[in-house]
This record gives structure tokens, sequence and C-alpha cells, in this order.
């Protein structure tokens, strides 16, 4: 039955600056079919009276590696190379498929809980992956993250095939695929050129690492007498395919001309650069070249939170400190950021990152009544200053309720957080 939303206060954007009004919103099914004042169809319809709690669009999670819940905090304050190879690669080695799963769902039970309605995912096991996006609710545009140090990749191309040929526009289209080779300095050219054509091929986006840390500039210069970004391009990179470009910190004059033209767009991860220390993206610069910038967390390896709250505000506090200058990346670009451009750079742009109708209803319900949110003078920089996943009370995506007063409705919360911790107990135990 299709549902109203009675005496709805709703944020969205117009002309860069995020506003609230208050109506009615119809939704029929997953689509947020009409808004304004419908009380003449309250008495045929379910009724939700949502008075008290400010709605916004869903939060979307440009870059994630769910599985990696299970290794929050076993290692931190080292440098990104020596945290991945000594550290993440040598205990991911480890994980059994269960323990993915059970990752992945705390993971997923998180970032409910804290707004996100869609996010991407790179990683391994992807099958398992999309079963629990398929029980969560939660929508996901997942990849096959794929390394080689040699020519013998094969059977992670064929991998990455099966996830786009099993699950794209699966879960009532709420999964959708992508082809991600890990990064510039885990593929060989061979392999990245392969990826590219397999993307081509199956018409989807490509996702990877790029110009992360200092390190990864040196490295490639040294390997192939290039930058990260010209390496990419001379594989195909940005011939006609979207791309999800995830970091994007250290670029050159010509790099920034290359990516002028891109299909896609960069998900900055504010959080997880500055932890492990390899600077922060200049946001504002890529802006002005006319780049379209998302945000993401990276995994919980490396940020330690999926909070999208925490990413906007680390995003708006960084483009001030690097820039000297408050005015840098306000509230409302940072909201915009964290929603529509989002959806845009993971192509899933018509169906979500705003409430208007002929959008799926991926929706966010804030208790804005409490101590830290009051008063309101602004709503888009309590959002980002002030507010918390914590104040999320309820989340709709595709039109259904995954999560009411906090309580999560698609998955036993106290279940997967046994799991997980049992997961990641024993998983230390086989290190
Ligand atoms: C092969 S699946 C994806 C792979 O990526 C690793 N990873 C997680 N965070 C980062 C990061 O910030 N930079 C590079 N690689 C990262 C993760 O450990 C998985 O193995
Ligand atoms: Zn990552």
């Amino acid at each position: 039955m299709a549902l109203i939303l009675k005496n709805a206060r709703y944020l969205n954007e117009m002309n860069g600056t995020w506003t609230a009004r208050q109506d009615d919103i119809l939704i029929d099914g997953n689509t947020i079919k009409e808004i304004g004042s419908l009380e003449h169809l309250y008495s045929d319809h379910e009724v939700w009276d949502v008075k008290n709690l400010l709605i916004m669009p869903g939060l979307i999670n440009g870059h994630q590696h769910t599985p990696m819940s299970l290794l929050r905090c076993y290692s931190d304050d080292l440098p990104l190379m020596d945290w991945l190879n000594k550290k993440m690669l040598p205990a991911e080695m480890k994980m059994t498929s269960e323990d993915r799963y059970w990752g992945a769902m705390l993971s997923m039970a998180e970032m409910i809980k804290s707004g996100t309605t869609a996010y991407a995912d790179m990683y391994i096991d992807m099958d398992t992956i999309a079963k629990a996006v398929q029980e969560t609710g939660i929508r996901a545009s997942l990849a096959r993250g794929m390394i080689a140090m040699d020519s013998n990749y094969s059977d992670r191309i064929e991998e990455s095939r099966q996830l786009v040929e099993r699950w794209h526009g699966s879960a009532e289209g709420r999964i959708t695929a992508m082809v991600a080779p890990h990064s510039p300095y885990m593929c060989p050219p061979d392999f990245l050129s392969d990826a590219v054509k397999l993307a081509k091929e199956l018409d989807v986006p490509l996702h990877t690492h790029l110009a992360e840390t200092s390190d990864e500039r040196v490295m490639i210069q040294e390997r192939h007498g290039m930058s990260p970004v010209q390496y990419l391009q001379a594989a195909g990179f940005f011939e006609d395919t979207r791309v999800v470009l995830a970091h994007g910190v250290h670029f050159t004059e010509e790099d920034l001309s290359i990516l002028e033209s891109v299909k896609g767009g960069i998900i900055h991860n504010p959080v997880s650069n500055a932890k492990l220390g390899c600077g922060t993206s200049n946001v504002v610069e890529l802006k002005k070249r006319g780049l379209k910038v998302g945000l993401g967390t990276d995994g919980p390896g490396s940020a330690s939170t999926l909070d999208m709250f925490m990413e906007m505000k680390a995003a708006a506090w960084m483009q001030k400190l690097l820039h000297e200058d408050a005015s840098s990346l306000s509230a409302h670009e940072v909201l915009t950021m964290a929603t529509q451009n989002g959806a845009e750079i993971l192509g899933i742009g018509k169906e979500t990152g705003s409430i208007e109708p002929g959008k799926k209803a991926d929706l966010l319900f804030l208790n804005m009544n409490q101590p830290h949110l009051l008063p309101a003078h602004h709503d888009a920089s309590l959002l980002v200053y002030a507010a918390a996943g914590q104040d999320v009370d309820s989340v709709m995506i595709d039109g259904k309720i995954v999560m009411k007063n906090r309580e999560l409705l698609t998955m036993d919360e106290e279940k997967v957080m046994f799991e997980a911790k049992q997961s990641a107990e024993n998983l230390l135990r086989r290190l």
C-alpha cells in the first residue's frame, strides 16, 4: 500500500542552497510519487505523521570495503603502504567467507544506523557481500577489487565478469556493479588494459584507488615514467567509461587537465586520508576545474567509523584548514557531495540523491529535537557541523523502512554484532 509522510519537513538543494520545506510526501512502492498538500488522500492511504523529524536524502558513501569492519582499530598509526602490505593484506588472506559475510553485515548495520542508504564496495568474494546487500535492503554498487603483480590474472577478470552478469540490476535494482582494478601500483599495464576492456564490454563503471599518497606518485614514476593519472589514461581508463576515483589527493596540473573531462568523478575520503597521513585532496580546486566530487569513508580498517556525518565534518574542516579560509567548502557544498554528487558519480543519479517525484524513496529521518541540535538557525549547518550518525531516527531505502526509532528492521542487530565479534576474534587467532 502507498504511504503518505504527513507534515514532512524535508531538506532539498536548489541552486546550491539546501533549504527545508513542509509538505506531505506520497511514496508508492519504492518511488516518491507526489509532494504537496495531500490531505484529500489521507483516508485511502497509510499515513505516518513525521512532524518532529527532519527528512533529508539518504547519504551516499562512494568508497568502502565492508568486510574490513572486522579489522577496525586492529592496526592504526601506520603509513598507508605499511598498514596495507604488512597488516591488512595478510589479515585479509586469512578471512573466511563467513567472516566476510559478518563483517559486511556489521558494516551495513553501522551504515544504515548512521544514515547511509547507498554505498560502493570494492572487495573479494562479492557473492557473499551481495547476499548481505539483498538481506539488509541497502543500495550498493559492488566491484571485485582486483590486484595482480604478474600476467596470471585471468581468474580475477572472470570473477569481475561473473559479478556483473549475476548481480548488476538485481535486488529489485538496488545492486549495480563495477569493474575495479585496485590501484595503479597494484596493477601492471596489461592487466589494467584488460580491466578497462571488460568495463567497456559490460558497459559498467570503473572503480579504483588513485593518487592516494606521494609514495604512489614516486612508485609509478619510477616504474612507468609517468604520473598515476597518466598511467590510467594510457590504459584507456578515461576514454568513455564512467570512473569512480577514490582519494585523488596528489594531482599535478597535467593530471587535472586530463581529469577535467572524465565521466564520473572523485570520491574524497578525508578521514582515512588524514589518519593514514596521506594529505588531503584539494576539493576546492577540483570543483573549480569542473570535476564532480563525492564523499566516502573508505574501509573501517582505516577510517575506523562509517559515519558519513563525521566524514562531512572532516571534509569541510580540512578544506578550511588547507586554504586558511573559513568560506572554503561550505556546509551546503558538503551536503551536495554526500548526496547528489555521490549518486551521479556512481551512475545512480536518476534513482537517488534528492527528494523529488520520480526518485526512489531513499530517505533519512533525523531527530533534531536534542540539546546539541538547537536552535534551528540553519539546517544545512546543523547537519554538517553539529549532527552525528546517532541522530538518525529512521531510514527508508527503496521505499522500505529499514530502521524505525533506531531499531533495525531488516537484520538482527544483536546477532550481527555477536557473530562479527566472534569472526574477528577467531581471525586474529589464525594470524
Ligand atoms: C582487493 S579488495 C580491496 C583492497 O583494498 C584495500 N584497501 C583498503 N583501504 C585502502 C586504501 O586506503 N588504499 C589502498 N587499498 C586499500 C583492502 O585492504 C583490500 O584488500
Ligand atoms: Zn579503499
